[in-house]
């Protein structure tokens, strides 16, 4: 039996063990807090993130990672972007020989500007052929609902991906398999930069021309940041790109949705940070999107509007000005 071994439960890695169980896999689920493991292996379902969602069998809980770890075939990696690089240092030596080990979160590391698979190879001291990504339209409430969703598993080795397919494919969660790890990854933390300015325009009454409008553009310049990265541009109509800006840019579900929608509406960060009970990764990774963007020399207005606004204190209606008055250009260059 393929085993399993996920460290983080929250509502996404909680959600995605359900898959992984209902997949047929022996599922241990590591959090950091002992009395948060016993409800769940109590009671069978997680109070604090996915309230009311009774847990398949083949899920146990834990907070000790050598516990977890163990002979674990793949080992996934679903807590906040910015802490993963101390996490994982701490859980290295008791990592299972030869396991992958598989992203599932969506944001950039400040000050390096990596993402979340160059900080495992680094930290784990792995080849680009053990590290896979999850990535996708995937909201996490509804895929405990088990309703159907498709994703995509990249990773340099296909052979590799398709072994993560086959762990986590089931009658309502269909994977498929890419190479481009890049343009994965990208995709998926640039959708979150996104989804706030898209809420920030919602909260501030604005309509659907103005959301497709910043959907569209988003994609282009999460499309133009890719192609200078190595990125296949076709990633970002897959899954990975328009499917994950959709779903976060259209859900009430979507925390940087969410986020977002209270700054338009007039929050300050400071109450809007109080509201939220959980990661909205774009709220960090905006900057470190910038940052990356800098440093290939790529054009990103959205994102540089969403940072002068979450980090600048930049008024919402005077960003929207200004990023309409910038000067006329082509559509495509
Ligand atoms: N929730 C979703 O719908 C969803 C879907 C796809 C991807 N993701 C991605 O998954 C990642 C995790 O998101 P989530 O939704 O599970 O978040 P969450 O806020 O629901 O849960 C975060 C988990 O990380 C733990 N945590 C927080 N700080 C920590 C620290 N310093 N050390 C160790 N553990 C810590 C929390 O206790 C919790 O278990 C993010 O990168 C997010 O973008 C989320
Ligand atoms: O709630 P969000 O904004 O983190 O979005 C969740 C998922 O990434 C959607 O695919």
């Amino acid at each position: 039996m393929t085993k399993a071994a996920v460290f983080g439960n929250g509502s996404w890695g909680t959600a995605f063990a359900m898959v992984l169980a209902d997949a047929g896999c022996e599922v241990s689920l590591w959090g950091r807090r002992a009395a948060l493991a016993d409800a769940i292996n109590s009671t069978g379902v997680n109070p604090d993130y996915l309230p009311g969602v009774e847990l398949p069998k083949g899920i146990t809980a834990t907070a000790d990672p050598a516990e977890a770890a163990r002979d674990a075939d793949f080992t996934v990696l679903v807590v906040p972007s910015q802490t993963l690089r101390e996490n994982l240092a701490a859980w290295v030596p008791d990592l299972a020989p030869g396991t992958v080990l598989v992203s599932l979160m969506k944001g950039i590391e400040l000050g390096t500007a990596k993402r979340m698979s160059e900080v495992v190879q680094e930290v784990a001291g792995v080849p680009a052929d053990r590290v896979a990504v999850l990535t996708g339209p995937n909201l996490a409430k509804e895929i405990a609902a088990r309703q159907p969703a498709a994703a995509v598993v990249a990773c340099a080795d296909e052979t590799v991906a398709q072994r993560l397919q086959t762990a986590c494919m089931t009658p309502y969660f269909r994977p498929y398999t890419n190479t481009d790890v890049v343009g994965c990854e990208l995709g998926g933390a640039v959708k979150n930069v996104i989804g706030l300015a898209v809420g920030i325009a919602d909260g501030m009454g604005l309509g659907d021309n103005s959301k497709a409008t910043l959907i569209t553009r988003g994609l282009a310049e999460t499309t133009r940041l890719g192609l200078a990265m190595g990125a296949d541009p076709l990633t970002f109509s897959g899954l990975a790109g328009l499917g994950d800006l959709v779903a976060t840019c259209s859900s009430p579900l979507s925390r940087n949705h969410t986020f977002g929608t209270n700054l338009g509406r007039g929050m300050s960060l400071e109450e809007t940070i109080a509201v939220t009970k959980q990661t909205a990764e774009g709220v960090k990774s905006c900057e470190s999107v910038l940052d990356l963007a800098r440093r290939h020399g790529v054009d990103m207005p959205i994102t540089e509007t969403v940072v002068s606004i979450v980090h600048e204190g930049k008024p919402p209606i005077v960003a929207l000005k200004e990023l309409m008055s910038r000067s006329a250009k082509a559509e495509r260059r």
